[in-house]
C-alpha cells in the first residue's frame, strides 16, 4: 500500500464511523439534580420531564425525591398519597452530597398555603453544613411549582425558593418570557406553575417545563 493510498483511506468516509449527537459525549457535561416533592404525582411528572429535557440538552441528571416527614399512619389514610408513595419508591432521596455533586439544581415542589411544601424545606434545612463551606456557592438554580389553583400561590413558593438560593449564593435562572412557551402555559416567568387538578401535564405545560430544563442546562453549560 502506498503512502498516498493510506492516508486517503484513512480520510475516506467508509473509515470514519458516522457521529450521531447521541453518541458525542460533552466534555464537561452539566451535573443537574433535580430535586422534587410531591404527595399526589404533580411534581414528580414535572421533574420526570424536565429531567428528560435535561438529559436531551447533553446533561447528567440526578432525580431525586426529598425524604418523606409525614407519619406513615397519616399517608396510610390517604389512598392517592400512598400510591405514590409506592410509585416512586424505587427513586432515589436526596441527600447533601447530591447538591454538592451538581453544578446546576432544579428544585419542584407543591404549593402549600403560599409556599413551598415543608418535606422540601425540611430538605433544604440539612443544608447548612454544604452552605457554611461555600460548597453551595455559584451553582445555578431554577424552581417549579404546582397548586390546585391557577392563582393559589404558585408566584410566591417560587420566590420563596429563589430567595433561599439567593442566600446561597446561587446564580437564578428563571424561564421569564424567553419564549413563547411560557405565555401558553400561563405566563408565569418565575417558573413552570402547573395548576394541579388530577389530569396528566397539559401539551402547555410540558413545553414550559422542558425550555425551562433546558435553558437551565444550556445557561449552566455556558458559565462552565
Ligand atoms: C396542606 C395543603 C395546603 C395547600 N395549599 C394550597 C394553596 O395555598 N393553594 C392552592 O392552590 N393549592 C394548595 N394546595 C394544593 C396543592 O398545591 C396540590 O395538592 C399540589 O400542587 C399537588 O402537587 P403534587 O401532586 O405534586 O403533590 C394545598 C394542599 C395541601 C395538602
Amino acid at each position: 500500500m502506498t503512502f498516498f493510498k493510506r492516508i486517503l483511506d484513512a480520510l475516506s468516509p467508509q473509515a470514519q464511523p458516522p457521529i450521531t449527537p447521541q453518541e458525542t459525549p460533552m466534555p464537561n457535561p452539566v451535573k443537574l439534580a433535580i430535586v422534587y416533592y410531591s404527595t399526589y404525582g404533580t411534581n414528580h411528572a414535572m421533574a420526570n420531564e424536565a429531567a428528560d429535557a435535561a438529559r436531551a440538552a447533553g446533561a447528567e441528571v440526578r432525580l431525586l425525591k426529598v425524604q418523606e416527614t409525614a407519619p406513615q399512619a397519616v399517608i396510610d389514610t390517604q389512598d392517592a398519597w400512598k400510591a405514590q408513595q409506592e410509585r416512586t419508591a424505587d427513586v432515589a432521596v436526596a441527600s447533601p452530597d447530591d447538591l454538592e455533586w451538581a453544578n446546576a439544581i432544579l428544585f419542584s415542589a407543591p404549593t402549600r398555603f403560599g409556599g413551598a411544601a415543608s418535606q422540601i424545606r425540611a430538605f433544604i434545612d440539612t443544608l447548612g453544613g454544604l452552605w457554611g463551606t461555600g460548597k453551595l456557592a455559584d451553582k445555578t438554580f431554577s424552581a417549579m411549582t404546582s397548586a390546585q389553583n391557577p392563582n393559589g400561590g404558585q408566584e410566591t413558593t417560587l420566590q420563596t425558593l429563589y430567595i433561599t438560593a439567593m442566600h446561597w449564593g446561587a446564580i437564578l435562572v428563571p424561564p421569564g418570557y424567553t419564549d413563547p412557551v411560557i405565555f401558553a402555559s400561563g405566563g408565569n416567568p418565575y417558573g413552570a406553575s402547573v395548576t394541579a387538578n388530577g389530569e396528566p401535564l397539559s401539551d402547555a405545560d410540558k413545553a414550559t417545563i422542558r425550555h425551562q430544563a433546558k435553558r437551565l442546562v444550556d445557561v449552566t453549560a455556558k458559565l462552565q
